[in-house]
């Protein structure tokens, strides 16, 4: 499979601005940073990027800095609802110097990446510019400097989606600017009922923030039903959630003393200091003009790619043009961009650096996906609901494991928290858990681990001890419940 390399110096002059050869062009330098490998190093190799810091959405304003500023807010959460434990006090979060805590380490990782790419490895480049296809291999600048590569990965991400009766500005931002905010205002209104708005919500009440989500369908609607009316009824003893409301007018001051007013569908009029719109992402295809290069995409903008993550064009996989991440899959998150671009780095290998023939590409089987939210509840899930799951045909069954029923629910005094577990009555696989409650995302992977590697319930639980009393007891007794009902 292997190709001819490009040369170092070699150039193709075509009409207007010469082109610049490459092996391999990587658009974006958030999971695409971490194409270039030992096994590539053979090949030249362009890294594009135009975004204002360098490292992509997860280093710069996405999971690792939400998670830096979550930990404090939760730990001035818990403390405040810590009487019915006999702890009293009080604690505040100093959101400047959390602010310069985490953007002191975070903008220190980013910079030392970027001058790293731009001058640590003698066959990789750096180019700081927005990029645009003029055809499936050739790329133009925003300068005029004309790019080809060979192979191309596409993994230019998403971008925050505004909405119309909301646009950008300095008092009505996106995820992009929520924690980079000089000084936390004392009102705040979050638009969404996602991952984003979620966890923003429960990070700015942490911080003393008054704050008001407003939703205009339902909270985490794509969550199980008991999962979502818990975390409402826990979420809204904290801040004001209001579900069913669509903002339809908005009256925006320039001036910042001046109120912000939004006007609800429901007639609900209210009052605030900042509105952070947290209403989905768009994939980045359309920044990129991809459609001149004709390659498949969803209605929203998605590129279609194949188990090898090739791109389509008209159902078929390009050879050598691949992408990943937020741009390519439903599942816009960091551990699947990370795992299709270690995909992406091998077919790489395979196709452009491999000199057998008999190297197949790789492809992406990992499942299945989880996801879990950092809001205080937090919730961890993966698979189908119940419903889902019987929707589908199968013989499905759902078990319950509640946090109060373990030892460590009675540390904890829990009352509210649970586990659910969907199996196939008659196999006995796992197809779905969801978990709401304490280090949800942490009791999750066992269950992660057992529907991945497709072993069955039976046997899991007394197969291996559980530490005693650790909260992973909540995760061997759902199996437990599990195997009781896969028995009958
Ligand atoms: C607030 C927030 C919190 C999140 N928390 C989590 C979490 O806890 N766990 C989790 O798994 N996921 C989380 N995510 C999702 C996660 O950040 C993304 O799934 C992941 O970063 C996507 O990586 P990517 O490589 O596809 O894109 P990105 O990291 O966004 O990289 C794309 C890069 O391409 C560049 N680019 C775009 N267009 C062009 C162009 N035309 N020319 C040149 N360059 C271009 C962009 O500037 C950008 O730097 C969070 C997201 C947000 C917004
Ligand atoms: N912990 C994590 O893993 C984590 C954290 C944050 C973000 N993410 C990822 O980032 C992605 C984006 O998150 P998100 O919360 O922005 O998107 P989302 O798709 O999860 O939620 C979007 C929300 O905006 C609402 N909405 C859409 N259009 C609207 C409109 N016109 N008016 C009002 N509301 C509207 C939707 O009803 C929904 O509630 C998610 O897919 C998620 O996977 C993951």
């Amino acid at each position: 499979m292997s190709e001819t390399a490009a040369s170092e110096t070699e150039l193709s002059f075509e009409a207007g601005a010469p082109t610049e050869l490459f092996d391999v062009i990587v658009i974006g330098a958030g999971s695409g940073n971490s194409i270039p490998s030992p096994e590539l190093a053979g090949l030249k190799i362009a890294i594009v990027d135009d975004g204002r810091w360098f490292g992509g959405t997860c280093l710069n304003a996405g999971c690792i800095p939400t998670k830096m500023f979550i930990h404090p807010a939760r730990l001035v959460s818990h403390l405040r609802d810590a009487a019915h434990l006999g702890v009293t006090g009080t604690a505040s979060a100093d959101w400047a110097a959390v602010r310069a805590r985490v953007f002191g380490r975070i903008d220190s990782i980013s910079q030392a990446g970027e001058q790293y790419r731009a001058s640590g490895e003698p066959n990789v480049s750096l180019v700081r510019e927005r990029v645009r296809f003029v055809d499936e291999s050739t790329l133009v600048t925003a300068s005029g400097r004309r790019l080809r590569g060979r192979a191309l990965v596409i993994g230019a991400g998403s971008r925050p989606r505004e909405l119309r009766v909301l646009p950008f500005g300095p008092r009505v931002i996106s995820s992009d600017d929520a924690l980079r905010l000089e000084t936390l205002p004392e009102r705040i209104t979050i638009i969404g009922g996602g991952v984003v708005a979620s966890e923003f919500a429960s990070l700015y009440h942490g911080f003393g923030a008054k704050v008001t989500q407003l939703v205009r369908s339902t909270v985490l609607s794509s969550l199980d039903a008991d999962i979502r009316a818990t975390f409402v009824a826990q979420a809204g003893a904290q801040w004001d959630i209001r579900e069913h409301h669509d903002v339809v007018d908005a009256t925006i001051p320039d001036d910042a003393t001046s109120p912000i007013r939004l006007v609800c569908n429901t007639g609900d009029v209210l009052e605030t200091d900042l509105v952070l719109v947290a209403s989905g992402r768009v994939p980045n295809s359309d920044r990129l003009g991809t459609e001149v290069a004709g390659f498949d995409q969803e209605l929203n903008g998605r590129l279609v790619v194949d188990a090898h993550q090739r791109v389509l064009r008209a159902g078929q996989a390009l050879p050598n043009v691949f992408a990943m991440g937020d741009i390519a899959n439903p599942h816009q998150l960091k551990h699947v961009a990370n795992h299709e671009a270690r995909v992406v780095a091998e077919n790489l290998r395979r196709t452009l650096v491999a000199t057998s023939d008999n190297e197949e590409l790789v492809s992406n089987t990992l499942s299945p996906v989880p996801l879990a939210v950092f809001s205080t509840p937090e919730i961890a899930s993966f698979g189908a609901t119940l419903t889902e799951a019987r929707d589908a045909g199968i013989d499905a069954v759902e078990v319950r494991q509640d946090y109060g029923g373990t030892a460590w629910g009675w540390a904890l005094e829990d009352q509210h928290h649970f586990a659910k577990l969907v199996v196939d009555r008659v196999q006995g696989q796992i197809l779905g858990a969801h978990i709401i409650g304490p280090d949800a995302a942490i009791l999750l992977q066992p269950l992660v681990q057992a529907a991945a590697f497709n072993m069955p319930v039976q046997g899991l639980a007394r197969g291996q001890y559980w530490p005693h009393p650790a909260a992973t007891e909540i995760i061997e007794n759902l199996l437990l419940n599990a195997k009781e009902e896969c028995n009958a």
